[in-house]
């Protein structure tokens, strides 16, 4: 499998030009980790450093215009760092907890970005009602890659695309489905690599080309129990 490069420069004009707010946003989110655990670090420096230059990885692989959902946001990783950058994505923030919500919406006001939605549920519900809407279906730190691309695949729209952050035991996690994606509707798998913080990290990407086999959104909670690929 070829590995592709992030262009990195892309990257980096991005941030210089969003770094106040970007800093805003990694102070904020900080402080709101005292609150309900959102990310793994109380550091602004660390947040920033960490978790929001990884996020900004895969700005330049967003088409333009894009609706995207952000499956399992947390604190806003990495949707609110995209919505900074790009005023030309319309942002979805999906969390399942409540607390968490709710600080995301404070943390958006404080922000004044008008390109972000918060909504609360599970992404298995909360396919049922957004079925096929989305340009690009994101997440990071989530789930394994194969139950990623099946909670996935009916937010996006035909000739939309994926993308997961990953770290290098996602290769393992890969080879239990590679070649039977095609089964959710994807093909097409592009793996980006970048080293960020003395680590390899990955964005792995599929586009959806057609309908999946099977009837999707399955019921909350059996995408893990009962793993489409096995
Ligand atoms: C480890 S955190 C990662 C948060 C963030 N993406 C980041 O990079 O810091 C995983 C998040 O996914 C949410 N989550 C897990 N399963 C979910 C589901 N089925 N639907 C919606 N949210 C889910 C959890 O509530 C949690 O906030």
């Amino acid at each position: 499998m070829k590995l592709k490069e992030i262009d990195s420069g892309i990257v980096a004009n991005l941030i210089d030009e969003n770094k106040e707010k970007l800093m805003y946003y990694a102070h904020i989110l900080a402080k709101a980790n005292a609150r309900a655990r959102l990310t793994g670090s109380d550091d602004p420096i660390e947040i920033f450093d960490v978790h929001v230059m990884d996020c900004a990885m895969a700005l330049p692989l967003l088409p333009g215009n894009a609706w995207v959902v952000d499956v399992g946001t947390g604190g806003g990783l990495p949707g609110i760092v995209w919505a900074i950058c790009r005023n030309d994505l319309s942002v979805v923030l999906l969390d399942s907890i409540r607390k968490k919500c709710e600080l995301l919406s404070d943390m958006i006001q404080h922000l004044g970005l008008k390109n972000v939605q918060v909504c609360c549920g599970r992404v298995e519900e909360f396919a049922l009602s957004n079925f096929e809407r989305y340009d690009v279906a994101a997440a990071r730190g989530v789930s394994h890659l194969g139950i990623l691309l099946e909670y996935f695949s009916p937010l996006v729209k035909k000739g939309g695309r994926c993308l997961a952050f990953k770290g290098p035991r996602a290769f393992e996690e890969l080879r239990e489905f590679y070649g039977r994606e095609g089964k959710l509707g994807w093909s097409g798998l592009e793996v980006w690599k970048y080293d960020l913080d003395e680590r390899e990290l990955f964005i792995f990407t599929w586009q959806k080309s057609r309908d999946a086999e099977m009837k999707l959104p399955r019921r909350v909670g059996i995408p893990e129990k009962r793993p489409w690929w096995r």
